[in-house]
């Protein structure tokens, strides 16, 4: 096929903005089919040193499309030219879950079952493709047409190479690179698990402390982990300082406890291997189908 150009498509509103991209509702000329376009800016992706970030957002795009596994937004193809890299990505019709929380400001527990199951399935599907997202949050977790979820945003996202559990960032590049990424976590602080703050190790498990702030947050309203500045999120995060709002569902209340542990091994779902079974059998997602839930019409969100 002829390598596609920005005159394919008709560029419309900006639905979304990151350090160094603008991602664009489009719609393709030839097939009239709504797009998302992620437009990078080479200038500053290479003066800000984060070309490394952007070939493995590309990649781990690849790879996740390339499996065929629901969850995840798809990479249809990617062109440049002089001033950009554009990624053609799925257009999830109903934004970020983020925005859905804010609207209903908490979820009730059957919206919560449906969509932490929906992100469980999806890191099952990343995990067993050796991948990490490492900055899993409401913002990247989009919902389609049906309101089923896409992740997106692998900018962060780790390939796994020893297949072992954990990830050792070796080199003063990857520490650097942590490091950056660390400064760089802006915004996203609330999620960062304890391991990525101290000794700067990648665990499929950090994803899972992710899944328990998004649980605790889908029911609260608001992030476990919350200040006026990015050192004191850090330092609650290390003290595992957090609160539960007096009405918090006593199941999900369970399941957050057991995924918001400071020792990333003792987790709930790191000794897991096929799929996170320890997780799927917690009784907040009792009478959940794991099979079918991709096929299930979701909940309205209340
Ligand atoms: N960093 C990234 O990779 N970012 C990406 C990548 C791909 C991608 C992406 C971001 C998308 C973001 C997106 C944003 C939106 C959107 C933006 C603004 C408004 C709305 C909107 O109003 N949706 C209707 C539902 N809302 C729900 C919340 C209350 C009001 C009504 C959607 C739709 N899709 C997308 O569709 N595809």
């Amino acid at each position: 096929p002829t390598k596609r150009t920005t005159k394919d498509f008709i560029f419309g509103k900006v639905i979304g903005e990151g350090s160094f991209s603008t991602v664009y509702l489009t719609k393709d000329i030839h097939t009239s089919k709504e797009y998302a376009i992620k437009v990078c800016d080479k200038r500053h992706i290479i003066r800000e040193k984060k070309t490394e970030y952007v070939k493995r957002e590309r990649d781990v795009l690849n790879t996740i499309t390339s499996a065929g596994v629901p969850f995840f937004v798809k990479l249809y193809c990617t062109f440049q030219d002089t001033d950009s890299l554009y990624f053609v990505l799925s257009y999830a019709k109903n934004g970020e879950l983020l925005q859905y929380i804010k609207q209903v400001g908490a979820f009730d527990i059957e919206s919560t079952r449906f969509y932490a199951g929906e992100i469980l399935l999806a890191l099952e599907h990343l995990h067993r493709l050796h991948i990490i997202h490492r900055d899993l949050k409401p913002e990247n977790i989009l919902l389609d047409e049906k309101m089923h979820i896409l992740i997106t945003d692998f900018g962060s996202a780790k390939i796994v190479v020893n297949h072992e559990q954990q990830q050792k960032v070796e080199g003063d590049s990857e520490v650097t690179t942590v490091v950056q990424r660390r400064n760089s976590f802006v915004g996203t602080a609330q999620y960062v698990s304890p391991e990525l703050l101290t000794d700067k190790v990648a665990h499929y498990s950090s994803d899972l402390w992710a899944l328990g702030c998004i649980i605790y947050q889908m029911i609260s309203g608001l992030p476990p982990f919350r200040a006026r500045n990015e050192y004191i999120i850090f330092q609650k995060i290390l003290k595992l300082d957090y609160e539960f709002p007096e009405d918090f569902d006593a199941d999900a209340q369970d399941l957050v406890q057991k995924l918001l542990v400071v020792n990333n091994s003792e987790r709930l779902g790191a000794q897991d291997k096929e799929n996170y079974h320890s997780i799927r059998s917690h009784p907040m997602f009792a009478g959940l189908d794991f099979a079918t839930l991709s096929e299930t019409t979701p909940p309205v969100i209340s």
